[in-house]
């Protein structure tokens, strides 16, 4: 049985997860073997291929280091654990699409890392009608994640102040949620914090949403 297949029985969850609430939080989604290969292909990248995130929509990207201070490098399947990555969540993508008709046409992914200090104040990935970014999803990479760390992502209800999920970046977790549904925030940790943030897309951003 290779891995793919392995996971196939976790999609379940997450498409219970989305057709419901969302939103779903998934621990231990990826083994702990493969989580130290991609911990250890951020971490070997060269420096200088690690650049301050953008923010805005596509075509008019601008960094804005008082919104989001991270620094972040696209997946584009350069090593094995890469393309194990983008294979995972090319099988997911077909799931959902066939479980929820979600029309979703790609997947791009980028590593991210936030080094002491840096964070990404609340957002939302997608706005109605203007962007393709229909499901984000977050991995995180990052071995035994204390509390007292910091770096949690807050996740917020549409138009509400109360916070919703408060989510450890512990190796292994996978975040899933509407983009357009759920604002949230990367809160400053102590230490690096190292994940792979993915958004699936639609083709054309002014296609009616996902009827739940
Ligand atoms: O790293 C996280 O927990 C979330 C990152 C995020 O919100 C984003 O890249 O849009
Ligand atoms: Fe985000």
């Amino acid at each position: 049985m290779n891995a793919v297949v392995q996971l196939e029985h976790d999609f379940d969850h997450i498409i219970e997860a989305i057709a419901g609430p969302g939103i779903g939080i998934f621990p231990d989604f990826i083994d702990a073997e493969r989580v130290a290969a991609l911990r250890h292909d951020l971490a070997t990248l060269p420096p200088w291929e690690l650049t301050p995130a953008a923010i805005g929509r596509e075509q008019h990207q601008q960094t804005n280091e008082r919104i989001r201070s991270d620094k972040t490098r696209w997946i584009e399947g350069d090593t094995q654990v890469q393309r194990y990555y983008l294979a995972l969540m090319a099988s997911l993508r077909q799931t959902l699409n066939r479980q929820l008709f979600m029309g979703l046409k790609d997947y791009e992914c980028h590593y991210a890392l936030y080094q002491i200090g840096d964070f990404y104040k609340k957002h939302l990935d997608a706005f109605r009608g203007r962007s393709n970014r229909r499901l984000t999803t977050v991995l995180y990479l990052n071995d035994d994640w204390q509390a007292g760390d910091g770096g949690e992502l807050l996740v917020y209800p549409f138009q509400h102040k109360t916070v919703l999920h408060r989510i450890m970046p512990k190796a292994g977790t996978l975040v899933c949620f509407l983009s357009e549904d759920f604002p949230h925030e990367v809160l400053p940790a102590t230490r690096d914090r190292l994940s792979i943030a993915g958004w699936f897309r639609i083709d054309d951003p002014v296609a009616p949403s996902l009827l739940l």
